[in-house]
């Protein structure tokens, strides 16, 4: 894997919908020139094969990063942080116009001076948004491959425009879509790119090395988010008997399921953290989470934002750079240390993680691994990012990769703790929700990945609704959602 490809957790971003739902497109942009989108025989990927006549490639590349390999365009995906294009925030655009506005939305005299020698639409996943491509660009020259059919019904598509540059290829805009509900839209009309022309032209933006590079001196003010408001009612309903039951009956269930090798260097520990300690790190985060360095809702510069609300504690790792620094690029604010409670569970988990693969086939005499912490080694955190999900709140595919070399090389684990409703949890060897193992996260799991699971791509693509056991909404205030922390040393 190089260099490129272990670049950060990427995220996926909520992207604009129109408020219509519809895909509306403008005469002039019907039929503009490009051709037709094919998939390669892997079906993975799919290209505009010319440009508009009498239109050119704009270059518009903010926000993407510059790749050293023409094949990259696919597998580095995963480490750009997804965001919405500038576009996305123009109001009332769809998601195929984005591909012209991109592409060749820019009027220019003279085609050979072009910049760009070829377009591709890369999707992961279902094919649906190349065929909207399509469908939207309505092919003429049709080649065989060309994708006139959604091949699968996956709720989620994903997909990236990229552009090719020499032998760079770009990211121009990465996102996901929500198939049936989130029409996405970032239609912009070539009157609106012509506008664009000289700043598009300029040389793509490198990448923030550091925090204070991309600080430049300004902070912001954040207004923090409270994961445990005051309920308005001082009426507190007590819970029936029945009810208490039978959610502890449902516990008991759960902690005999046990708990789960997923894969080697995998393990899921169900229901390991007792009631008492989920209220305690609720409450906690909950403290540090209204404190300065606490939640906020993190983005890049262009002003895109993540789909859920983040604190690191530790470090302070920021989704614009991929680093992890001392203070808070938004801000300065340096980020709380991580209490001495939850660095015990976390040794605790990785005991019990041992204790699982000692007892499993996996440790077998056969097995290549003598030792419990070859398979999951010995970690004491130095940072913890706590993520709170709303209900609608997701996190795409992706790897953890800004940790040191030495943490990543020696497959130091990512201990991950789950409290509130449930998470639908996908990881696998790619970047590919279709290729992807599902599991639910619960409220108490635990979920330790560590040496030769250390660099999975992983992913929330949603939270189960209203699954929090009520203990933690009565006991602990803890608004409907999911809490997340993720435990690594850097
Ligand atoms: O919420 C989760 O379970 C995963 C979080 C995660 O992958 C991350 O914060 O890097
Ligand atoms: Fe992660």
């Amino acid at each position: 894997m190089n260099q490129n490809q272990r670049r950060g957790r990427g995220w996926f971003s909520n992207l604009q919908r129109s408020p219509s739902g519809s895909n509306s497109e403008s005469p002039n942009q019907q039929n503009q020139g490009i051709t037709s989108i094919s998939a390669n025989s892997k079906g993975r990927s799919s290209y505009i094969k010319r440009p508009l006549k009498g239109w050119s490639s704009m270059g518009v590349v903010e926000g993407s990063g510059s790749r050293n390999s023409q094949d990259a365009s696919i597998v580095d995906t995963c480490d750009e942080r997804s965001r919405p294009s500038p576009m996305g925030r123009s109001p009332g655009t769809t998601l195929s116009n984005f591909a012209v506005r991109h592409n060749v939305c820019a009027p220019v005299d003279d085609t050979s001076s072009m910049p760009f020698e070829v377009c591709s639409v890369t999707t992961i996943g279902p094919f649906e948004i190349a065929q909207d491509i399509v469908m939207l660009h309505s092919s003429s020259d049709s080649s065989e491959n060309e994708i006139t059919q959604p091949m699968k019904t996956s709720p989620w598509k994903e997909y990236s425009l990229n552009m090719r540059v020499k032998t760079q290829t770009r990211i121009l805009h990465h996102g996901k879509l929500h198939h049936g509900q989130d029409e996405v839209s970032l239609h912009e009309s070539p009157e609106h790119c012509t506008d664009r022309i000289p700043q598009a032209r300029k040389a793509s933006p490198k990448r923030e090395s550091s925090c204070s590079d991309h600080v430049v001196g300004k902070t912001q003010t954040i207004t923090t988010f409270d994961i445990c408001p005051k309920k308005h009612s001082t009426v507190v309903l007590k819970r029936s008997l029945l009810e208490t039951n039978k959610e502890k009956r449902k516990d008991i269930e759960r902690s005999m399921q046990g708990h789960v090798i997923l894969r080697p260097g995998m393990v899921l520990l169900r229901n390991f953290i007792t009631h008492a300690d989920q209220i305690n790190i609720v409450k906690k985060c909950r403290e540090l989470g209204v404190g300065h360095g606490g939640f906020y809702q993190p983005g890049y510069s262009d002003g895109a934002k993540l789909s859920l609300q983040m604190m690191c504690l530790g470090k302070s790792w920021d989704p614009q750079t991929k680093s992890y620094e001392e203070s808070r690029c938004i801000d300065g604010a340096k980020p709380p240390t991580i209490p001495d409670t939850f660095k015990k569970l976390v040794g605790e988990a990785i005991h019990a993680s041992h204790a699982i693969i000692r007892g499993s086939t996996f440790f077998s005499r056969k097995s290549s691994i003598r030792n419990p912490a070859d398979a999951i080694p010995w970690m004491e955190p130095d940072v913890c990012i706590v993520n709170f999900y709303a209900q609608s709140g997701k996190l795409g595919l992706h790897q953890d990769v800004d940790e040191s070399q030495e943490s990543l090389k020696n497959g130091l684990p990512v201990v991950s703790f789950s409290i509130g409703d449930s998470a639908e949890f996908l990881y696998g060897d790619d970047r590919d929700a279709d290729k992807a193992e599902k599991v639910e996260l619960k409220s108490g799991d635990v979920l330790v990945f560590g040496g030769k699971s250390r660099l999975i791509f992983h992913g929330v693509p949603s939270i189960v609704k209203d699954s929090a056991p009520r203990f933690l909404a009565d006991e602990a205030d803890l608004r409907p959602g999911r809490l997340n922390l993720t435990f690594r040393k850097y």
